[in-house]
Order: C-alpha cells, then structure tokens, then sequence
C-alpha cells in the first residue's frame, strides 16, 4: 500500500525533491558537530542538495515523519481516510513516531540522512575517525563515535519488531563492535518505541519443509541470536527510549546496565502468546528480581513500568522523557572515557562464571520455544494478531 501511495505521489510532483514535501538533504557537517541542535538542523537545512542516492519510499516516509516531527512535534494532521493512500502512509509515519522529542526527531533525521549519503564518508570536513556510520544495514542504524557503538533499532512503523533480516543485522553489528576500537556498546530504538520483540509475521513465511523446518530454523537462530549477546566482551548498555516487548525485554537480562526513560514499560506476554520465556531470562529474571517476581512478568505477562522494572533491579535508573537522551548520553560518554582494557577485563572477571550456564539456558528455552511454535495456543495467537481489524 505504502508502494503505491508513493508511485501516485511521484506521479503528482514534478521532482523527487518534492514528493513528500520535505527537504532530503546531502549534509556537509563535521560529524561532531551532529548533535541535533536547532542550529545544526538548521544548517542542514540549508545546505540543501539532492541525495545521489535515491532513497526507497520506506525511508522518505521515515524522513517526512521525522521532518514534521523536528519542526511540528508530534502528529497534528487529522487522520486520513482508507482510500487516501498518500496522507494514510505519511499519517502513519509520522503518527508512529508518538511522543518522541523534537530534539530526538532533529538527531534522528540528521542520523538517518547522513546514512543515505556515501559521499559523506569523504568529505573532507570529517574528522578522520571521530565517528564513524556503518553502512550496509537496512533494520538499524549503526554509529561510532566518542568510544561508543550505538545499534539503533530502525523499522519505527513498525515499532523497531524484530524480522528475521534484523536479527541477523543486529548479530552482524555486535560481532563488528566486539572487534571495533569502542569501549562501550549500546542498543537503542528509533521512533516511540525501544522495540515491540519478535516481528510476529515472522512465523508467517513457511519453507518448503513446513512449519516444523520454520520452528526449527528459528529454534538455531534465535540460540545464534542470544548466544552473541552471552558472549558480548564489551560493557552492553540499553538505552530504552520506550515500550520494550518479549524478546526485547528478556534480552537486558544479559545487559551491564539499563537505563529507561519513564515513557517505556516492560511486558514479556509470552503465556498470552502460548510461547515460552527466551533470552536466558527463565535463569536471569529469577536471578534479578526472586521468582516470584519474575512468574508475574514471564508467566502472567505483568506489564511494569519503568519505576517498577528499576525497582525490580532489571533497570539500571529511570530519567524523565525530556531530558533522557541528553543525560544519558553525557554518562555514557564519561563512561567511554575509562581505560579500555580495565573496563574489558572487568566484564569479563564479572560475567564469565555465568557464560557456561547462560549457554546452556539459551539451548534449552530455545528447544521448548521449539515446540510451543508447533501448538495450537501460539498458533492462534499470531493468527490473531496478524488478523486484528485496521483500527480505523
Ligand atoms: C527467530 C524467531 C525468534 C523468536 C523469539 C521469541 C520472541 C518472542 C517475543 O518477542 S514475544 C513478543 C512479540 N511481540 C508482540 O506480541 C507485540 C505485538 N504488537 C503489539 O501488541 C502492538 O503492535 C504494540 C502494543 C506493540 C503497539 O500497538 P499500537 O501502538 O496500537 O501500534 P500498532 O499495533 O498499530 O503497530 C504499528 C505497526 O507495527 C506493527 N507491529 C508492531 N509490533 C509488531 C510485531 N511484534 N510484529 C509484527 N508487527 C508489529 C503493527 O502490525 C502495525 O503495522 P501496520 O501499520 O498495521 O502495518
């Protein structure tokens, strides 16, 4: 639908310049000058040329979104009827970035445009090695910079869910940032939402060997997955900007430290799914918070708050929404400033004891997930959400 929303835009407007009404820019900044200041957005703004790169219609959509929401604030247009294709897909981009900040949507935008621009990797106003943007990623956007590697989420419409393609990008940029001369790493969501967990369709593209192969192939993938978080070297910092969901949620359990704006809240409804616990969290969520207080969250699928997640001891610290991104970040960075290999063989001597449990853990919740994708309960559950009304 997006797709054809952007072929009768094309249609109507006379450049690609204007098919959303928005600037798409090629910035010529020093990339430690990108912190989204109104200015440095602005700057931006006028240093205006035309991406080399077309960029596809799912990324001029996120541009539009995080445009309108730099400059507006959060979605102000009334929302469009089924068949106006054109504003129904910029309603829902824009309206999916929720409550973000407007400073979040400047960096975001800025983030997101200098990813679209290969030329930006030689243009002689960047600092050789100050910050760094890997390419090559179609779910994430991945920085370095300042002793950080940040791994954002990136598939905000969608609430950052996790498709098969983004567990793979995200084993990718964690395996780079164990090699990558970072002190710290951190995982992070674009958009209102840190992430909504497994991406449910997909249990949705079923191989030739039938759901069997399909629950098998996600059984080893999703071992591979969690395994590269258990074997992580470096100091693995959440920044959970928002709502965090399932498999999102259970992997902090494997975190050195979260820290969570009061926006987002912790639900892991895996019994409502008729899936079981993952991401060694049957071992890690005990561990954390007593058992009995891990049942309510694996088991019943209690929704904490960030207030409550903290004082449960899975949240590091809390910050309030409007200055979160900018207190945060200025700890981390004091963090990345501390002598690397004191901080690495710190990691290690504190959660090596662990990792051979951790392991095993993994197999065996992946092995129960196994089978509980073959029943009827997680059947149905997808079924039904994938098949929820349009909520127009
Ligand atoms: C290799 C396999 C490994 C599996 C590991 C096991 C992992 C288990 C889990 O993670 S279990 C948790 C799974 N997640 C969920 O059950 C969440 C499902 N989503 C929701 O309940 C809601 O979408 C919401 C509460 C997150 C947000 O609600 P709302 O604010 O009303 O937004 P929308 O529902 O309209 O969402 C916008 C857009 O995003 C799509 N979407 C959101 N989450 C998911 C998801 N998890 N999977 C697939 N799609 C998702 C949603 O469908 C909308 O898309 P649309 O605009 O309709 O195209």
């Amino acid at each position: 639908m997006a797709y054809l929303a952007w072929r009768l835009a094309q249609r109507s407007c006379p450049s690609s310049l204007q098919v959303t009404g928005f600037p798409v820019v090629q910035l010529h900044m020093n990339r430690t000058a990108m912190r989204a200041s109104q200015k440095d957005f602005e700057n931006a703004m006028n240093q205006v040329k035309l991406l080399k790169k077309d960029p596809g219609n799912e990324v001029k959509l996120k541009l539009y979104a995080l445009y309108k929401q730099a400059t507006e604030g959060p979605c102000n247009m009334p929302k469009p009827g089924v068949f106006d294709l054109i504003s129904k897909a910029k309603w829902d981009a824009w309206n999916a970035l929720g409550s973000l900040p407007k400073e979040a949507a400047r960096q975001n935008y800025v983030d997101l445009v200098s990813s679209l621009s290969p030329s930006l990797e030689s243009s002689s106003q960047v600092e050789p090695g100050t910050d760094r943007k890997s390419t090559g990623f179609e779910t994430l956007v991945v920085t370095s910079e300042d002793g950080i590697t940040k791994i954002m989420f990136n598939r905000p419409t969608k609430k950052n869910a996790i498709n098969t393609e983004m567990y793979h990008e995200i084993m990718r940029a964690l395996k780079a940032a164990s090699k990558d001369d970072s002190i710290i790493t951190v995982l992070t969501g674009n958009g209102d939402y840190y992430s909504s967990g497994n991406d449910l369709t997909n249990f949705t593209d079923i191989p030739p060997g039938g759901v069997e192969e399909k629950a098998k192939n996600n059984a080893v993938l999703l071992r591979e997955f969690v395994g590269c978080f258990i074997d992580f070297p470096k100091p693995l910092i959440a920044v959970v900007n928002g709502p965090a969901v399932g498999i999102s949620v259970t992997l902090l359990g494997l975190f050195d430290a979260v820290y969570a704006s009061d926006r987002a809240t912790f639900h892991t409804p895996f019994s409502h799914l008729g899936q079981s616990p993952e991401g060694c969290s049957s071992y890690t969520f005990p561990k954390i918070m007593s058992p009995a207080k891990a049942t309510e969250m694996l088991i019943f699928g209690k929704k904490l708050t960030a207030g409550e997640a903290c004082a449960q001891g899975l949240v590091t610290e809390v910050f309030p929404d409007s200055t979160f991104q900018k207190e945060v970040w200025t700890r981390l960075k004091a963090f990345a400033k501390l002598p690397p290999n004191a901080v690495r063989i710190s990691k290690e001597v504190i959660r090596k004891r662990e990792r051979e449990k951790l392991h095993a853990v993994n197999a065996e919740e992946c092995n129960v997930l196994q089978g509980r994708w073959l029943s009827d309960e997680c059947t149905n559950a997808v079924v039904n959400f994938l098949s929820r009304k349009s909520k127009l």
